[in-house]
């Protein structure tokens, strides 16, 4: 296990470009999967899930090329489908969340799939109820595989037909949306998940051949056609990264210009650290977080007390909480974070409390943080990160705190966040990284 050494208290300036988004990167490389043409992709990360999603792909036969740094060919015209039966396939799906979206593409293409337990956070259960029902109303046959823990999903044909998703699952959508492009006849798909991944895996499908629309709704129309071609596509800013670097400029910054973040394609992030005090400008695609000696957290029209929950999409992502949870904790004022997607991604706030936060865990799902207002600094700490968004959230907090921080397993921040001790460090960062 790899750790950061973070020497805190030393401020932050300059300007970052944040990296193509990591969860639309994982379905756009999936959906290479449906053509044996070329599909190029630019602004792909290089960050661990997307590498190990990559290699995954070289393993049932993708040809990979990379013509330049964060540019991907990729052309699925040989694809060895025994390698699904092996158990090298299947451990290595166990530790990647990402390989779940091979399943629709593969099924539509190949009429046959493998589904196993995939990897990820360990941020509660993460169920996949919502894609097995997709699949099933498209058609497709699950059988359990006696003696190891995978089902074999198998179509002849999948049909087109209207369905209602039990909930508006990012992945479970993506999947669902790539099994249909080349069903028979049209899918509606109704309470679908709408964030930017999807509606951009939609713009590369349709230039790809298919006929989807209703994009950016949770309304899907696909119209289902015979086969898809090659195509070209470039990731969108990764916005989740975008909303990090602004929590770490409100905590740790004296002036920080984010740059090219696609502003449009940010919906309600900035306004959720603008509700906890953080003045944010807009100049262009940038945005710039100045110096703020102190924020105000609002409170709601009719003087209660702030509350900040997760939602599908428009609504505010649950993988920016631990990051506004940390800010919140130098802000003046109180707020309610409210966690209701995941079941254990609080336990982390236990860590700031050791750093002199000062926060009431009510229960799993609901924290109250009760802001400094910068009287009192945190303090370093040692810690170990327990999935992505807590790491990256205590490596701000171990940046804006006095003294000399160990992070732990941070292995999980590079699931998601390019050489971030670099990128850091050209702003005045100093984390040392310990292999
Ligand atoms: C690789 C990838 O893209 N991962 C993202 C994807 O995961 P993923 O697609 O796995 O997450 P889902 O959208 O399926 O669900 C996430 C959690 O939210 C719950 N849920 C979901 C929808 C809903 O309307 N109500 C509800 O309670 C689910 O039961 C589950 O516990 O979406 C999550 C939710 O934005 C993000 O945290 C992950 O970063
Ligand atoms: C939860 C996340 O990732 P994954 O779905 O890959 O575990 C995340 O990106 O915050």
């Amino acid at each position: 296990m790899s750790a950061f050494i973070i020497e805190g208290g030393h401020p932050l300036s300059g300007t970052i470009t944040p990296q193509g988004a990591k969860n639309e990167a994982l379905q756009v490389i999936c959906a290479s999967l449906l053509t044996d043409e070329d599909v190029r992709i630019s602004n792909i990360p290089d960050i661990l899930d997307v590498n190990n999603l990559i290699l995954l792909l070289k393993d049932i036969g993708v040809k990979v090329e990379r013509p330049a740094q964060g540019e991907y060919v990729l052309r699925a015209d040989d694809i060895n489908l025994n390698y699904l039966e092996s158990d090298d396939f299947v451990r290595k799906c166990a530790s990647l969340r990402g390989s779940v979206l091979m399943i629709g593409p593969l099924l539509a293409r190949f009429g046959k799939a493998v589904i196993t337990k995939p990897g990820g956070d360990k941020i509660g259960r993460r169920r996949l109820d919502t894609h097995f029902l997709g699949f099933k109303y498209l058609g497709a046959e699950f059988h359990h595989i006696a003696g190891r823990d995978v089902y074999e999903i198998g179509a002849k044909r999948l049909r087109g037909c209207y369905m209602l998703l039990d909930e508006a699952s990012v992945t479970g959508t993506a999947n669902i949306i790539m099994a249909a492009v080349m069903a028979e006849g049209t899918t509606t798909i109704y309470n679908a998940a709408c964030e930017p991944y999807i509606q951009q895996l939609c713009h590369l499908l349709n230039r790809m051949g298919a006929q989807i629309s209703g994009i950016g709704s949770n309304l899907i129309t696909i119209v289902g056609v015979k086969s898809l071609h090659g195509a070209a596509h470039r990731i969108l800013p990764d916005m989740i990264e975008v909303g990090s670097f602004i929590g770490m400029a409100a905590m740790a910054g004296h002036g920080i210009r984010v740059k090219d973040v696609s502003v449009a394609n940010l919906g309600i992030i900035p306004d959720a650290f603008r509700r906890l005090g953080v003045k944010i400008d807009v100049a262009g695609d940038d945005i710039i977080i100045p110096r703020q000696d102190h924020y105000q957290i609002d409170s709601f029209i009719d003087g209660t007390i702030m509350t900040l929950a997760d939602a599908p999409w428009p609504g505010l992502t649950p993988d920016l909480l631990s990051v506004l949870i940390v800010v919140a904790t130098q802000a003046r004022g109180s707020v309610l974070f409210h966690q209701k997607m995941f079941e254990s991604r609080l336990f982390f706030v236990d860590k700031l409390i050791d750093m002199g936060a000062q926060i009431i865990l009510c229960d799993p799902h609901r924290a109250v943080v009760v802001g400094h207002d910068r009287k009192i600094r945190l303090k370093a700490g040692r810690m170990a990160s327990p999935d992505i968004r807590a790491g990256i959230a205590l490596l701000i907090a171990a940046m804006s705190a006095q003294g000399t921080s160990r992070i732990e397993n941070i292995e999980q921040i590079d699931r998601g966040y390019e050489d971030i001790e670099s990128r850091l460090g050209m702003l005045g960062a100093r984390i040392k990284r310990e292999n």
